[in-house]
């Protein structure tokens, strides 16, 4: 297998991204939703952590309204530039988001909205994305460490959210795995969930 490392995949799982047709993406992301919904995790999760689609990425937007109407907490991150973390923010509704870092829709840096990480419980379910997932779990992202440096803290349920055609057997295979690296637990995908493998 070809050794690409990480920029020249992440480039190439870009443009793999945004070819994907359309309708594909609908069908696969309404899929997933349900996928989501219907999961015990989900059921049963006091509080969903999860990124705000934009663009082409697995479609997060219903999950958010559905979880706000079910009264869980719904926090979603704020990127924190200086230490490449993100700060996590209740929403109280799903238009509380704006144009924000690097074109990603973002809440306010509001004091009051603020979420404790000590205050999360193990029950949460972190919803991650990434460009490509690996049957273990490992994913490939935008680059900046930001969901590695949360999942290395977090001790709840991480589920990947990932297309069936944006999976890859190995990404350490395709020289894209580093040290740091954290893997998800679970991967949600149109098809099922799938555990991630332990190698
Ligand atoms: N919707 C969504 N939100 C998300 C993520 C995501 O993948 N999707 N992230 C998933 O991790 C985090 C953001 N990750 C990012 C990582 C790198 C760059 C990026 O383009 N960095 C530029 C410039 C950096 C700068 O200006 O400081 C670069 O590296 O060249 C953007 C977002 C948090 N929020
Ligand atoms: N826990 C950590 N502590 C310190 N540095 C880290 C940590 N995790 C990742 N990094 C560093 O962050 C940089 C970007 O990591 P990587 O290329 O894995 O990002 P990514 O997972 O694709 O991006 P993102 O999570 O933002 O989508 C790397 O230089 C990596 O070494």
């Amino acid at each position: 297998m070809e050794l690409l490392g990480k920029n020249n995949l992440r480039r190439r799982a870009l443009t793999l991204r945004e070819q994907l047709d359309a309708s594909y993406r609908a069908e696969a992301d309404a899929a997933i939703f349900r996928v989501i919904a219907e999961s015990a995790w989900y059921r049963e999760a006091p509080i969903v952590l999860t990124y705000v689609s934009v663009d082409t990425e697995v479609d997060t937007r219903a999950i958010i309204a559905r979880s706000l109407e079910a009264g869980k907490v719904v926090a979603v991150p704020r990127c924190v530039r200086g230490t490449k973390t993100m700060a996590w923010h209740r929403l109280a509704s799903p238009d509380d988001v704006r144009p924000g870092f690097c074109g990603l829709d973002e809440p306010a840096n509001d004091d009051a909205t603020l979420l404790n990480p000590a205050q999360v419980p193990a029950a949460a379910l972190a919803l991650v994305p990434g460009l490509l997932f690996d049957d273990a779990g490992y994913r490939l992202g935008y680059g900046g460490g930001y969901y590695d440096r949360f999942l290395a803290e977090f001790l709840g349920i991480s589920l990947g959210l990932v297309r069936e055609q944006q999976r890859v057997d190995s990404l350490e295979a395709l020289g894209a795995c580093g040290a740091l690296d954290i893997p998800v637990s679970w991967l949600a995908t149109e098809e099922g969930l799938a555990a991630a493998t332990i190698l």
